[in-house]
């Protein structure tokens, strides 16, 4: 019979991937993100826009605790993911990051070969038994970044031989190896031309079926290109969120109105 419950559409209502409250992050006596409560969907894309200074790439940095790097830094709150408290002292951060990858503004392959930038990660994660596994690891990362085409035939070149576009690519790649849930992404295409541009929006697009994606972008045309969802951050305070669509053309508060016109940012 036809009486099973739609399980899918429930859970799209229901469960969030990420779920942060009352977030404060400080840099000493600098109070850069307050009060901040969102719930992340699911194998989508959420971006985060606003002004230059107003906390988003803090903000994103808090999801897999980058920020515990920074001396001065401190987060306060509760960010779950999973249901899992991410700041809990038992949650070991290296393999949080492996949970939840991250591409930077400037791609930065490490000084070896293609083949050992996708396959370090599986190496100290131990993911591969055998070449044999970790040979697939690094095909199947780099087809799904989009990257197997112009790399098969060069795995053994150094990695920052490839193009600008390609080596984010890479880099996206170097996430995947490691079975992410989570690709934290800021300002990914910042560095990159119009057309490498294009093929990483392509592929965030193809990524969203398998993985929940959270991006920082200058660029509202790229948000609205490649989001599902948007949070407008100003002065460290998530202003609003919401699907994309609506952030773009009906904002509720005025200080998103004024953003997206251009009046100020
Ligand atoms: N490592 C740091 N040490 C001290 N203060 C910092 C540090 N990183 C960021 N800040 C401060 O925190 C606030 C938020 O910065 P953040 O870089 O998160 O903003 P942003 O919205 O990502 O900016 P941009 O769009 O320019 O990258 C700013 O006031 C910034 O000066």
């Amino acid at each position: 019979m036809n009486e099973m419950p739609n399980i899918e559409q429930a859970n799209d209502m229901t469960e969030s991937k990420i779920s942060a409250k009352k977030v404060q992050v400080y840099y000493g006596d600098t109070h850069a993100i307050k009060d901040v409560d969102i719930e992340i969907q699911p194998k989508s894309v959420t971006a985060f826009i606003g002004p230059s200074g107003c906390g988003k790439s803090t903000f994103l940095r808090t999801l897999n605790r980058m920020n515990d790097t920074i001396d001065i830094c401190r987060v306060e709150g509760s960010i779950k993911i999973d249901e899992e408290d991410i700041y809990d002292p038992k949650v070991d951060p290296v393999q949080l990051r492996a949970k939840v990858g991250m591409v930077f503004q400037k791609p930065n392959p490490f000084p070896k070969s293609i083949y050992d930038n996708i396959a370090y990660g599986p190496r100290i994660h131990g993911l591969a038994r055998n070449k044999q596994e970790l040979d697939d690891i690094v095909a199947s990362s780099l087809q799904k970044a989009g990257l197997w085409e112009e790399a098969k035939n060069r795995l053994d070149e150094p990695g920052t031989g490839l193009s600008g576009g390609q080596q984010q690519r890479l880099c996206i790649a170097r996430a995947i190896a490691v079975s992410p849930e989570v690709i934290l992404m800021d300002e990914p295409c910042s560095a990159l031309d119009p057309i490498a541009t294009a093929k990483v929006e392509e592929l965030i697009d193809e990524l969203r079926e398998n993985y929940t994606i959270v991006i920082v972008t200058h660029s509202m045309q790229q948000a609205a290109r490649v989001s599902q969802r948007t949070a407008f951050f100003h002065l460290g305070i998530l202003v609003e969120e919401g699907p994309t669509q609506d952030i773009f053309t009906n904002p509720k508060d005025k200080r998103t109105q004024d953003y997206i016109t251009g009046r100020f940012g």
